[in-house]
């Protein structure tokens, strides 16, 4: 069996338990690279934290996980199949469900009306994602634009969920909100992924709460993987992350 523990540096190539693989993904605009090389073998129920500082290529790489980009070369499969390249609806059909930084709401309609939006094809309730977030319940007939930061954000998590994820990608969840509100909403990260047995891959800029909800982090530094490690023991050693976020790789 295949652990977390055992998934770090150079493990890539995917187990039967890896729900997620990606292999060799470059990633960039047109003749521009801007993620050199990417891998990645994930677990349905992990969380997988990346981090790096700002135009390392975060955004880049889930936009083109989700297809919105198409990737330069490489391969992304989820349980066993491949994405194909650059389509955005065959990534949505496999389970890659991305909640981007701006969170995409329609702020004109009510918290219900997002929810059923975003549903398509799946048969998930409104019901249920009034169940998994109480505090958007209350919320249900208010239009999504006058809910506070921290209840848009598990809006558009929850939009998310409505789609049944397999791959769940989140873009700086914490883009504009205050620490104390991104300290509340973390925990719903590690939640979702152990109740969906979705991935979830995190981009996120705070680093130590990332840490305390993921299994595995991952640095990226002007688009080079730099460092691959437990959360936990990043999270035990800072140093090795200060490291890696002044440059260079770190074996
Ligand atoms: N549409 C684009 N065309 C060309 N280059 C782009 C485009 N979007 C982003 N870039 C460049 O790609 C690099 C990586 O940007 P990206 O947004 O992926 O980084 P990031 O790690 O998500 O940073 P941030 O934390 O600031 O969002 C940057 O140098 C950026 O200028």
């Amino acid at each position: 069996m295949t652990t977390i523990a055992e998934n770090q540096t150079g493990h890539t190539s995917g187990s039967a338990e890896d729900l997620l693989v990606c292999t060799g993904v470059k990633a960039g605009y047109g003749n521009i690279e801007v993620v050199r090389q990417f891998d990645l073998a994930a677990p349905g129920g992990s969380v997988v934290a990346v981090l790096g500082p700002n135009g390392a290529g975060k955004t880049t790489l889930l936009n083109t996980l989700s297809g919105l980009l198409p990737a330069q070369s490489g391969s992304v499969s989820v349980g066993g199949l491949t994405v194909k390249n650059g389509r955005p609806a065959d990534a949505s059909d496999a389970g890659i469900v991305l909640v981007p930084d701006d969170r995409a709401l329609f702020t004109a309609l009510t918290v219900e009306e997002n929810l059923l939006a975003a549903r398509g094809r799946h048969r998930t309730t409104v019901d249920g994602a009034f169940d998994r977030f109480p505090a958007l319940a209350v919320r249900r007939k208010l239009a999504a634009g006058h809910l506070s930061g921290g209840e848009q954000q598990m809006l558009a998590v929850a939009r998310a969920l409505m789609q049944e994820p397999r791959v769940l990608l989140l873009d700086e969840m914490s883009m504009g909100l205050a620490p104390i509100i991104v300290e509340e909403l973390m925990p719903m990260v590690r939640r979702v992924a152990k109740d969906t047995g979705a991935v979830v891959v995190l981009v996120e800029q705070h680093v130590h709460l990332a840490l305390e909800v993921a299994d595995r982090a991952i640095v990226l530094v002007h688009g080079e993987v730099v460092l691959d490690r437990t959360a936990a023991e990043l999270a035990a050693d800072p140093t090795l992350l200060e490291s890696a976020y002044l440059g260079g790789s770190i074996s």
